[in-house]
């Protein structure tokens, strides 16, 4: 698969915060991505810098093999803003003209399609919407851009779960259909585990993993069990996060653990769990692993 998007040593300081850290990305094409962080963790800051929003203090963005120039938004790519800056007294509907004209695949009926879907007046202006219908109009807007890079910031501020579903169900259809790349930087790790293809985890302006959802979900376990047998069976593991809990240890594993560790692992009366994607990247960030 080819790449679309790279960065390398990307740094943004403010004064003696660095809001982001030698961080390196890389984007390939047809491809979902998460991107998932703590508050503060750098994600938009990140976005801003890949979008040619800000300009980073140091490190490099290429975009197709060549420099993002800077204040320069990388050809056919649509960014969806956490707090979007529409006109407050435009009409829907003149939004989505002013976004059709920067989107050379901008798909119309698909656009008024999704109006219907989730009943957006398309003559409301953005001052009588409520949150929740805002943030709608930015999703519309990504899935109507069919742009080749599609990144969305906190796509799901205000919307309702049932709102929510309806959304990474469309996405997904329409990824199948138009592949591209789009990345969903969210808190709602859980809900868009079935809708990602791949995640990064960041966390203090920096990179802790990259990996397909499918080979987390297969890497990552929970053992717990004596503190003696933990450690024992822990020895030769990757072991991302321990809590000591009396005379017991619970420690999050990355690794693929095989039948002979699972014998191991019965002779020693430990418990062996899967993890969900959104306790696996607690255990992740709370424990401070960086896995390369
Ligand atoms: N313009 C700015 N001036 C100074 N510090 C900033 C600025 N923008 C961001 N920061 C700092 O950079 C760090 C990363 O912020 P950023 O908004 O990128 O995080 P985030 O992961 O998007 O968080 P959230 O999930 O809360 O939106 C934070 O410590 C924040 O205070």
């Amino acid at each position: 698969m080819s790449v679309i998007l790279e960065c390398s040593g990307l740094t943004k300081s403010y004064g003696k915060n660095e809001a982001v850290r030698h961080l390196n990305m890389t984007l390939e094409e047809n491809t979902i991505y998460g991107l998932l962080g703590r508050n503060g963790a750098g994600k938009t800051t990140l976005l801003n810098m890949i979008t040619g929003g800000i300009f980073p203090t140091s490190g490099l963005i290429e975009v197709s093999g060549s420099h993002l120039e800077r204040g320069e938004l990388p050809p056919e790519t649509c960014y969806i803003r956490e707090n979007n800056l529409y006109w407050r007294g435009a009409r829907v509907i003149e939004i989505l003209q002013f976004a059709s004209a920067f989107h050379p695949h901008w798909d119309w009926p698909f656009a008024k399609d999704l109006l219907n879907t989730f009943k957006l007046n398309p003559s409301k202006k953005i001052r009588q919407l409520s949150r929740g219908m805002e943030s709608l109009v930015g999703n519309i807007i990504g899935l109507a851009s069919r742009a080749r890079l599609t990144i969305y910031d906190e796509p799901m501020l205000g919307l309702d779960v049932l709102i929510r579903e309806k959304f990474y169900r469309i996405l997904v259809e329409d990824y199948a259909n138009y592949p591209r790349t789009i990345v969903l930087s969210t808190h709602l790790i859980d809900e868009i585990a079935k809708v990602v293809e791949s995640v990064y985890i960041m966390d203090a302006g920096t990179i802790l993993l990259h990996d397909d959802v499918d080979h987390i979900r297969e890497y990552s376990h929970v053992l717990t069990g004596s503190s003696e047998a933990v450690k024992q069976f822990t020895s030769d593991k990757l072991v991302i996060y321990n809590e000591i809990y009396g005379k017991g240890t619970l420690s999050a594993l990355y690794g693929a653990l095989g039948d002979k560790d699972r014998v191991q692992a019965n002779k020693l009366s430990l418990t062996i769990e899967g993890l969900t994607l959104q306790k696996f990247f607690s255990y992740l960030v709370e424990g401070g692993r960086r896995i390369e």
